[in-house]
């Protein structure tokens, strides 16, 4: 496959997966999705590698989330190879890799994009990352691994301020919750989750498969709900009521929900 939005390299034991459309903070379309699948899975399938790091283009966005240009566009996140959405699909190949994934987070990580770095198996933060889910204020939600692995990571109550208020939270934050591993000088992002990546290397690497299997074992009946999610937003998407958040967005204005109450 040839890729347009991610860059995929090897070296060392390390594959480094980087999102690539930092013009648009690193927002996923289809496309995104099937290119992060793709790597994943050849990340997966390569004896030289012992562990991923998935990180994005620039110093401002790790990821923040759903293109919602493409969506007022074309009333999707867009086209991929294949014809399918397959954002449940990323975020099962990040769980069921059987390789540590660390998420190194660059910048914002809002919406789908705090997704992605909550289901990472470790979370390093440069020191100017900001943390978020922004779904109803743009017509959206995951009402999957994004409520419930969520909750388990950082606790209900404040599982539920983050969906129920769309705050952005610093780095500082992120880690006093426990939903990032540690924050480091910006300059020091890479340097540390290669670091990290080699000290994991070192291990065994069967122990750390059953041990990745163990943890998601505990948690795999989320999956069911995910899927309920996904056709519940699939749904929504097509409402008025999601329109008006997405459109708000495009317009740079504040979004109208009261008709909707
Ligand atoms: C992140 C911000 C707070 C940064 O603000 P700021 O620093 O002021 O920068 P901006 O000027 O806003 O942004 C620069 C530039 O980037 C464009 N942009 C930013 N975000 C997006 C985006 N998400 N899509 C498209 N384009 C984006 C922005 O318009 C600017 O462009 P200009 O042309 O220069 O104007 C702020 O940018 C912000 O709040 N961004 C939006 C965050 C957001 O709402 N994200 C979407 C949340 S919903 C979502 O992620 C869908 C989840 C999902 O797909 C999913 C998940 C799980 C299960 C199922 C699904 C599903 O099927 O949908």
């Amino acid at each position: 496959m040839n890729y347009t939005d991610i860059l995929y390299e090897v070296s060392e034991e390390i594959a480094t997966i980087t999102i690539n459309r930092p013009d648009r903070l690193n927002c996923f379309r289809g496309r995104t999705i099937e290119e992060l699948i793709h790597a994943f899975k050849a990340a997966w399938a390569d004896r030289r590698v012992a562990c991923v790091i998935l990180t994005a283009a620039g110093e401002k966005a790790f990821c923040v989330g759903g293109d919602q240009k493409e969506m007022r566009e074309k009333g999707t996140y867009g086209t991929s190879e294949n014809g399918l959405w397959e954002i449940d699909d990323l975020h099962s190949v990040i769980r069921n890799i059987p390789k540590p994934v660390i998420a190194a987070v660059n910048g914002y990580a809002i919406g789908g994009g705090h997704v992605i770095h909550v289901i990472c198996d470790i979370t390093i933060a440069a020191e100017h990352a900001k943390f978020g889910q922004a779904g109803p204020r743009v017509g959206s939600f995951d009402a999957g691994w994004g409520t419930a692995y969520l909750a388990r990571t950082v606790g209900e109550k404040r599982a539920r301020e983050i969906w129920f208020f769309c705050r952005q939270y610093s780095a500082q934050q992120a880690l006093d919750w426990g939903l990032a591993n540690a924050v480091v000088p910006s300059a020091d992002l890479i340097p540390t989750a290669r670091a990290w990546a080699r000290e994991a290397a070192a291990l065994s690497p069967t122990a750390l498969r059953f041990l990745k299997h163990s943890f998601n074992a505990d948690s795999a009946h989320i999956f069911g709900q995910v899927k309920m999610a996904a056709d519940g937003l699939a749904a929504f998407v097509k409402s008025d009521e999601a329109r008006e958040g997405n459109q708000a967005f495009v317009e740079k204005r504040q979004p109208d929900f009261s008709p909707f109450r």
